[in-house]
């Protein structure tokens, strides 16, 4: 009986209709690679055939046929190596067969290497005929290949002497004619190989008379820099705020410094060409992740490409070539501290987020960028530089709640406090007080504010007794202390002075009290004996006025929890109740 599978060894059968569809929707980002792909083609054509023939020039003509009536075409002929029948049959007839690869790995003079790249004619057009005829036969025939798209194909001869070389030949299927009209196989020409180092013409114009921006002739640095800045401006539609060679193996390149902070989470769109073919503009992970704050273009001829060709394969030779580019970058950042100073303070400028993040795990960043990194102080926003001219030593306090709370206090008293808060600027800190020990840097506990503040004399605590007696047992059930001392600056009535654990404690359970009220409190209140509502009070105080003063001293304190920033709770919100319905009904 005859099973209904083959029960003899077979081979894979490919639906290339299926594989087509694969690659247009999920491999290539549009069908406008298949310029990309016949390029690149003709240029390794090119660059195989002088391995046999070291001094031909090569070239390659593009010729577009835009028939009045009926669709487009585009012929793209190159004078590379050719092709014999047995190489039609086994490299254009069988997919995933290369002849760019060696053996173990893929050949270091060519671009492609995956044996896929024809097929992405089949993206545009249904049919692909390709007349060649081999450098490597002088006397053998041309032959002519037509493939189409449902997986068949025919070889036949030709009968008229050609020279050697490649013609690839595509009529737009329905829908792709724009694909292939004149205006844009100009511009994907230029887009793609305008930077080829071999003449490719469409019709009479070369399309590729350009050089690369680091390739422009120059005779100072500054005429360099001008070069490749109007790159920038003129191509990539930027205007950077510096250029920074790069060079790593086998690279060549250009970094720009964005004019403007990038989100960090934004892709880092580079631009990069394989030996001289542009493969992608929107190319992600070719830097360090802390270089967000540059767009590169690049020319490599040593890394692989990825299948999509829109970026590198990720190897170990990347990964080297990452690490070089990010020390061009750096090294370069290092010669504007030196020479050019103002031109790193304008770039930290804008880039201070990204700098101080890569700064927090790269040391030597840290210490080259440490003087132009801007920080919030009581006495307003300075570099660190400014700071260490200014005033020797630097103290920080690490949150913004305790900046906000002790800055003014710290101010009005000539002081200068760091605020550590926002994002990496503590962990800098820290990390440059261990680097750098001789400017002193180190943090400020809040609580150490109230160090600063004038002793009341004896007469002075007399006057303020009765005061500090009501508003004690005021506070007590809210685990608060009271102190009177005389600080600046003297509008403020008081403030709320809380350890660390005290903060903590009020965030998780909404109270400084831990279990029954401690004996001795977890906060103090500190009244402002230079201001004059609180002097105003103490006298009150000791005529004998007992709720008004409570009331004004549970007001007092709300308001110093607002202005430390500190959240309020139950407790205190129905304490500002209490308060506020005492005044309107005035039973003060
Ligand atoms: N213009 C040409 N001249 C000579 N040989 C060619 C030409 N175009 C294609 N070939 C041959 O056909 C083979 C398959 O081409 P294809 O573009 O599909 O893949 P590839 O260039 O080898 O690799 P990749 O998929 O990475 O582009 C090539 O390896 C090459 O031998």
């Amino acid at each position: 009986m005859r099973t209904p599978y083959p029960t003899m060894p077979g081979t894979f059968q490919v639906d290339l209709r299926g594989l087509v569809d694969l690659l247009s929707r999920h491999l290539y980002r549009s069908p406008d690679v298949y310029i990309r792909e016949l390029l690149q083609n003709a240029v390794d054509a090119v660059a195989a055939r002088r391995r046999l023939e070291p001094g031909v020039a090569g070239a390659v003509e593009i010729e577009v046929v835009e028939p009045a009536h009926g669709a487009p075409e585009v012929i793209i002929t190159d004078n590379g190596i050719g092709l014999t029948g047995t190489e039609l049959v086994e490299l254009l007839a069988t997919i995933g067969r290369s002849s760019k690869r060696g053996d173990l790995s893929p050949h270091r003079d060519y671009i492609g290497q995956f044996g896929i790249g024809l097929l992405a004619c089949f993206l545009v057009a249904d049919e692909i005929t390709v007349t060649t005829r081999s450098a490597k036969d002088p006397d053998g025939k041309a032959l002519r290949w037509q493939g189409r798209s449902d997986g068949s194909y025919d070889i036949s001869p030709v009968e008229s002497a050609l020279p050697a070389g490649t013609q690839v030949h595509l009529r737009a299927r329905p829908g792709a004619e724009h694909r292939l009209s004149r205006g844009h196989v100009l511009r994907l020409t230029h887009r793609y190989g305008g930077l080829l180092p071999l003449p490719v013409r469409l019709g009479s114009t070369v399309v590729n008379d350009e050089l690369p921006p680091w390739e422009l002739p120059a005779l100072t640095m500054d005429q360099e820099r001008e070069n490749a800045l109007s790159y920038a401006r003129r191509v990539l539609d930027l205007d950077p705020l510096d250029a920074i060679p790069l060079h790593a193996d086998g690279v060549r390149g250009l970094a720009f410094v964005l004019p403007y902070e990038p989100s960090p989470a934004a892709r880092q769109d580079h631009r990069v060409y394989l030996r001289r073919m542009l493969l992608s503009d929107s190319t992600d992970r070719l830097l360090p992740d802390w270089a967000f704050f540059v767009r590169c273009v690049i020319d490599a001829d040593s890394l692989q490409p990825n299948a999509a060709r829109d970026g590198f394969a990720e190897d170990a030779r990347l990964d080297t070539v990452r690490e070089q580019l990010g020390r061009c970058i750096r090294d370069h950042l290092a010669d504007l501290a030196r020479m050019w100073p103002s031109r790193l303070a304008r770039i930290v400028a804008v880039h201070h987020a990204g700098i101080s993040a890569l700064a927090v795990h790269d040391e030597q960043c840290l210490l080259l960028f440490a003087d132009w990194l801007p920080v919030d102080t009581s006495l307003g926003r300075m570099t660190l530089g400014e700071h260490a001219r200014r005033f020797g030593e630097l103290r920080f306090v690490r949150r913004c709640d305790d900046f906000r709370q002790v800055a003014p206090i710290a101010a009005a008293q000539g002081r200068c406090v760091v605020n550590g808060g926002p994002a990496n600027v503590s962990t800098l800190l820290d990390r440059l007080a261990g680097l750098r020990p001789e400017r002193d840097i180190a943090e400020l506990d809040p609580t150490e504010v109230v160090d600063s503040f004038a002793d009341l004399t004896v007469a002075e605590r007399a006057e303020v007794a009765d005061l500090v007696r009501l508003a004690e047992s005021a506070l007590r059930h809210h685990g608060v202390g009271v102190q009177i001392r005389a600080f600046a600056p003297t509008v403020m009535h008081a403030t709320f002075i809380a350890g660390e654990d005290c903060r903590v404690r009020r965030q998780f359970t909404g109270s400084i009290v831990d279990g029954p009220v401690a004996a001795a409190p977890a906060a103090q209140l500190c009244l402002n004996f230079a201001n004059a509502a609180v002097r105003e009070l103490a006298r009150q105080a000791r005529q004998g006025q007992i709720m008004r003063v409570r009331r004004a001293v549970e007001l007092l304190y709300v308001q110093a929890l607002l202005l430390g920033h500190h959240p309020l709770h139950d407790r205190e919100l129905s304490l500002l109740d209490d308060v506020v319905l005492g005044l309107v009904e005035d039973r003060g």
